[in-house]
């Protein structure tokens, strides 16, 4: 991990940058990957099977026989942490359900909002490197609690041809049973277009490597929406002198070890801190089964020392992480100096790996600086929000004249016409 001591205001720009992986490269392989599954569809998935996962597939969608069979070799405490998991998601997904509300803009006139379940929606749920089944509680349940009737989901398959037995587990427990065994960015064009097995939906979901991210963002120009940019996995910490080293670099690490393109930050106004924190990593690293990937990580992440933590606070409202850490034991007093970060999580036990899997909020969230203006996956994500009007005689006489006036205003006579009909018909009666 680089340091960096007191940076000048005009390097900031360059430290908040994320790390640029063969750009060009990356889109003239997924363009084709795009191109070749539109056209040949499922023998394209079944050829990107053996290329990418190494395993010939005989058929892309799962058995039911096989999810009984995994819902059997999954462990009785994995599925009871499952379980609490499922609950709590649920509690605060549940909680984002808005309330219809009439509003009588002008006498006679009634406007109102409805929430209505996007129909079809697919699930990218990641198994590259690790088999993300806590990614099928932060989809899956909203997408039922907002009422989504077609729920499909994409994994890639292992070299034996099969999904992980938690992801067919989690998948089942939260009542998603049209699986298929694609991965990478065939999987998105896949739900995009459309094959011969796999179902074209309206909006794809669901984090993934760069691949699967850089097909989210084309397939859009074909008229399927996207969550948003979900890609590699960043941590921002903030630590002064109040702070847990030993928290903070287990805290860096928990991101490190999601992928060798994972950047995780710590920021502090205490150079002491940051000095600690560098010894923990090493002490905790070398322990880590997933060592080599968390170290790369580490080798495109940085420590900043900054003069405050309002500095620290600025320089992370630039850098706009997926995850920003505040780890003082005052955490809660910076709270309205935070503009772009996906989740927050504020004081020394509130660990990133809670919202991860298990304390309610969702895990899918905005990377690669877009929380700046991206949200994360919420019940909002799952629902189009449809208006609706009622006007009745009343309504139309208190703003027809106006709707009169500025439809001939801007030289649209139907407009003007529509109203004045219904005007006239009503001195008429
Ligand atoms: N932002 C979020 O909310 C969030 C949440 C969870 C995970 N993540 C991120 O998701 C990512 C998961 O990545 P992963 O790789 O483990 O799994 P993945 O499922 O995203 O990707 C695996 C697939 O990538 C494709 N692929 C691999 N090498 C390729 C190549 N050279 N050319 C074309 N395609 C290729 C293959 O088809 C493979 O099946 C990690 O980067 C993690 O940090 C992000
Ligand atoms: N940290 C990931 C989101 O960036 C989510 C995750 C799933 N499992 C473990 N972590
Ligand atoms: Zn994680």
């Amino acid at each position: 991990m680089k340091v960096y001591k007191n940076p000048n205001a005009s390097d900031w720009n360059s430290l908040a940058e994320r790390p640029v992986f063969e750009k060009q490269k990356l889109d003239a392989v997924v363009l084709d990957i795009l191109k070749d599954v539109k056209i040949n569809k499922d023998k394209a998935l079944v050829g990107y099977a053996e290329k990418f996962d190494n395993v010939i597939l005989k058929s892309l969608q799962v058995e039911n026989s096989e999810i009984e069979f995994a819902i059997n070799q999954v462990p009785q405490d994995l599925k009871d942490a499952i379980n609490l998991a499922k609950e709590n998601i649920e509690t605060f997904h549940k909680s984002q359900k808005e309330k219809e509300q009439i509003i009588e803009t002008t006498k006679g006139v009634k406007c109102w909002r409805k929430s209505v379940g996007i129909e079809k929606v697919g699930l990218y749920i990641p198994g590259g490197s690790a088999p993300l089944f806590s990614t099928i509680l932060m989809l899956g349940i909203p997408a039922k609690l907002a009422g989504c009737k077609e729920i499909i989901l994409c994994s890639p398959p292992n070299k034996e041809g099969q999904i992980n037995p938690a992801i067919l587990y989690t998948a089942s427990l939260v009542g998603i049973s049209k699986i298929y065994k694609v991965g990478g960015a065939q999987a998105i064009a896949a739900m995009a277009y459309g094959t011969e097995t796999i179902p074209q939906v309206y909006k794809i979901f669901g984090p993934g490597n760069q691949f699967v991210t850089k097909a989210k963002e084309l397939i859009q120009q074909d008229g399927v929406a996207i969550d948003m940019p979900a890609g590699p996995s960043e941590v921002l910490v903030i630590a002064d002198k109040t702070s847990n080293p030993e928290f903070v670099a287990a805290d860096l690490l928990s991101q490190a070890e999601h992928g060798p393109d994972s950047q995780v930050i710590l920021l502090s106004d205490n150079e002491d801190i940051i000095n600690r924190t560098l010894q923990e990593l090493k002490k905790q690293l070398g322990k880590l089964t997933r060592n080599n990937i968390a170290s790369e990580a580490l080798k495109i992440s940085r420590a900043i020392l900054l003069n405050s933590i309002d500095e620290c606070l600025e320089f992370s409202n630039l850098y706009a992480p997926e995850h920003l850490i505040i780890a003082t034991d005052n955490a809660s007093d910076y709270i309205n100096l935070i503009t772009n970060a996906g989740s927050v999580f504020l004081g020394k036990y509130s660990c990133e790996s809670a919202g991860d899997y298990a304390s309610g909020t969702n895990h899918t969230l905005p990377t690669n600086g877009y929380a700046k203006n991206y949200s994360g996956v919420s019940l909002d994500s799952f629902v189009k929000k449809i208006t609706f009007q009622n006007l009745n005689e009343d309504g139309i006489k208190n703003i027809g004249p106006s709707i009169e006036l500025m439809a001939e205003a801007e030289g649209l006579d139907a407009h003007k016409n529509a109203v004045t009909l219904r005007l006239k018909s009503i001195n008429h009666v």
